[in-house]
């Protein structure tokens, strides 16, 4: 599926709307750190997020090491960041609320 590539002052523009996400991979990709009381509270959220990759047909790249979540997003189909990583982004974040 086609979809635009970000310059990066219109990335860096959407990076405004959000909190505690940083750039990774040169401003390829970004990433947020996420910590949780315990294993199972990490899991529950790992779970809901995998519900709204799905949805959005968009998925992450993460890792998880008991209490942690780390995600790292990006769009393979543009080599890049795209809109669809800041939706992501903000439907997870989201569920932090
Ligand atoms: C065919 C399918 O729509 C694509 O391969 C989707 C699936 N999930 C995806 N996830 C991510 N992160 N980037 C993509 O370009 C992408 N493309």
């Amino acid at each position: 599926m086609s979809v635009t590539r970000l310059t990066r002052a219109e990335a860096e523009g959407e990076m405004a709307t959000l909190e505690g996400w940083e750039f990774s991979r040169e401003g390829e990709a970004i990433r947020r750190f996420f910590k949780f009381a315990d294993f199972v509270e990490a899991w529950g959220f790992m779970n809901r997020v995998a519900l709204l990759a799905e949805k959005a047909d968009h998925h992450p790249e993460w890792s998880n090491v008991y209490n942690r979540v780390e995600i790292e997003l990006t769009t393979h189909d543009c080599d890049g960041l795209s809109h669809r990583d800041f939706e992501l982004a903000s439907a997870i974040d989201a569920l932090m609320r």
